[in-house]
């Protein structure tokens, strides 16, 4: 059966997008959702979801297919409803409001529009773009190894290439969380290794904290402080992982696969998601 047979059911409370407090970037709180089967079924995906993501920390949530992963992200993002629950965003530390910036897996970017006016499209879509933030953009692209092909237009361009710009473009709002589902995923092995080093470096270089959802077990152990399990319909969170690492120097997307303890958190993280099948919303019982 076919997605576009449901709708989201009737939210019974709205989002709330009021501050966090302390130094919580995000909380969610007795979030709950369902989606409406075409017979008139309301399926939970979730039912009174709590969890908070601190400043500057970078969070990964993994779960089978079907967990609730994007939907999540959805709802965290306002793109949908919740039925219950609050969704707070942190303030900046200067008092000012913060904001959420999502990154689909899919990069997005107009293949007319050049990699700098993609860069600044994120922008463009809530104020005029101006010079200053031209320069900001040249500067973030070429340090993410763009420089030469911000004039270029992004049909030449590598996949991994492409993900930067659209990471350029996400990070020049000037998030104060980042939310990831799957950015990665269609990548090669040694891009991947860039990209999740970008991530890191981001949290070290602005505080911005980064919420990521993958697949892959290696990635999310590699690049964060906690990994959280989602599992079970609806889904609840099976397990909160604080994920310490010794590594030889800075913890790198490498240096972090080859610390001793990375073996320990994959098997925790494996076996977890292995007691879990999620029945689909829209499965036929
Ligand atoms: N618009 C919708 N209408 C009805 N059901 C939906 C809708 N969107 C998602 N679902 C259902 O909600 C559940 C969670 O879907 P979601 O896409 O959030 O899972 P996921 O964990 O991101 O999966 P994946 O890892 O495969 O991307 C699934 O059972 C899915 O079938």
């Amino acid at each position: 059966m076919s997605l576009s047979a449901f709708a989201t059911a009737p939210a019974a409370g709205a989002i709330d997008t009021t501050r966090a407090s302390g130094t919580d970037r995000l909380k969610v709180q007795q979030l709950s959702h369902a989606f409406r089967s075409a017979d008139g079924v309301d399926v939970p995906i979730f039912e009174r979801l709590d969890f908070s993501v601190k400043s500057g920390e970078i969070v990964s949530i993994v779960g089978r297919s079907g967990a609730g992963k994007s939907t999540l992200f959805n709802l965290v993002s306002g793109l949908i409803q919740p039925q219950s629950g609050h969704v707070s965003v942190g303030a900046r530390e200067d008092g000012s409001a913060g904001r959420i910036a999502y990154m689909l897996q899919k990069d997005l970017l107009m293949p007319w529009r050049t990699v700098l006016q993609n860069a600044v499209l994120g922008i463009e879509l809530y104020r005029k773009v101006k010079a200053a933030d031209y320069e900001r953009a040249r500067q973030m692209l070429s340090r993410y190894g763009l420089g030469a092909v911000a004039d270029a237009y992004p049909h030449s361009l590598s996949g991994g290439m492409r993900q930067r710009v659209a990471l350029t473009r996400t990070l020049l709002v000037d998030p104060t969380l980042v939310l990831l589902d799957e950015p990665f995923s269609a990548l090669d092995y040694e891009t991947r290794l860039a990209l999740e080093d970008d991530v890191m470096a981001l949290r070290e270089q602005s505080g911005t904290s980064v919420v990521l959802v993958t697949h892959d077990i290696e990635e999310a152990i590699a690049v964060s402080d906690r990994v959280i399990l989602l599992g079970g319909r609806p889904a609840r969170i099976e397990d909160d992982i604080d994920v310490r690492l010794t590594t030889h120097g800075p913890r790198t997307a490498v240096s972090a696969r080859e610390a001793p303890e990375f073996r320990t958190f994959h098997s925790r993280v494996w076996n977890g998601l292995r007691s879990h099948t999620i029945q689909h919303a829209g499965a036929t019982a």
